[in-house]
């Protein structure tokens, strides 16, 4: 089942074209990075996807179009997970995550079971008396996703979820969302670690240049040609038994600076 759906999406800021012509799809089953340099519009494009950012063209979560959906509808179907990790009241961690639980009308019972498992899901159990505002930044991070799973939806839009954890929980972010989405959920990550997204994705989406530049698995869009284009870099690529392994070593030859 397609969760997301873009077709032919425009979107400006202040006047200026971010992104033209994009069209991509987010099924279940799916984990799929979002990938492209600073500034080129992933972020715009996930706030999009939920109606928090102005668009133009065809838009549908789980087969509904955006505008029709009432934001509550819209949460159960799509959690977001957004960049900014900021807190704003000290309230307890396991608060915080039950935030996640506004759109439901559950019981209580139902409520406290999705706020434990995504508290233990992003291995939360030990901070989750303290209050959120008392994190480091990657605590706060993982609070802020533990959130989004909380919220049940079987739409996850994640923007740069891995940024400030430390490799153990970063792996481990990663294997959480294929857990979900194999259990029949769907995510979309913005992500600026080409290892991970070459390891731990189905299916990548390259961002650049205004548009999408290219969609599929990881090492048929990650090739190092596209990589030296679009970021300026070279990488290096292998892989073993766990997948794809895929190394930036440096700028690309003959761009200045580095390994020239
Ligand atoms: N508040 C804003 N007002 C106007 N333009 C903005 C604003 N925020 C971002 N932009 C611009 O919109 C474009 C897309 O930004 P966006 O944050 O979506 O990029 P991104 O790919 O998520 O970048 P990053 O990898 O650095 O997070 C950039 O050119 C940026 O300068």
């Amino acid at each position: 089942m397609t969760l997301l759906r873009l077709k032919d999406v425009r979107i400006e800021r202040r006047g200026r074209r971010v992104l033209d012509h994009v069209s991509l799809e987010v099924h279940r089953g799916e984990v799929v990075g979002l990938l492209g340099p600073n500034g080129c519009g992933k972020t715009t494009l996930l706030r999009a996807a939920l109606g928090l950012h102005p668009a133009a063209g065809t838009m549908e979560i789980a087969g509904v179009p955006l505008g029709q959906m009432a934001p509550r509808e819209r949460a159960q179907v799509a959690a977001y997970v957004p960049q900014e990790h900021e807190i704003a009241w000290p309230i307890s961690v396991a608060a915080l995550v039950a935030l996640g639980r506004l759109p439901h009308r559950a019981s209580a019972a139902e409520d406290a079971a999705a706020v434990e498992a995504a508290i233990d899901l992003m291995e939360l159990r030990p901070l989750a008396g303290r209050p959120a505002t008392d994190l480091s930044g990657g605590e706060r991070a993982r609070a802020l996703v533990a959130r989004a799973l909380a919220q049940g939806a079987p739409l996850i839009l994640a923007d740069e979820p891995t940024a400030g954890l430390d490799p153990a929980h970063a792996v481990a972010l990663m294997v959480t969302l294929r857990r979900l989405v194999a259990e029949g959920r769907g995510a979309l990550v913005t992500l600026h670690d080409l290892g991970l997204a070459a390891r731990w994705c189905d299916r990548v989406i390259l961002a650049g240049h205004g548009r999408l530049i290219a969609q599929g698995r990881p090492l048929d869009v990650l090739t190092p040609e596209r990589i030296a284009e679009v970021y300026g870099v070279e990488v290096f690529i292998t892989g073993d038994a766990g997948g794809p392994i895929l190394q930036v070593l440096g700028p690309q030859r003959g761009a200045g600076g580095g390994n020239q």
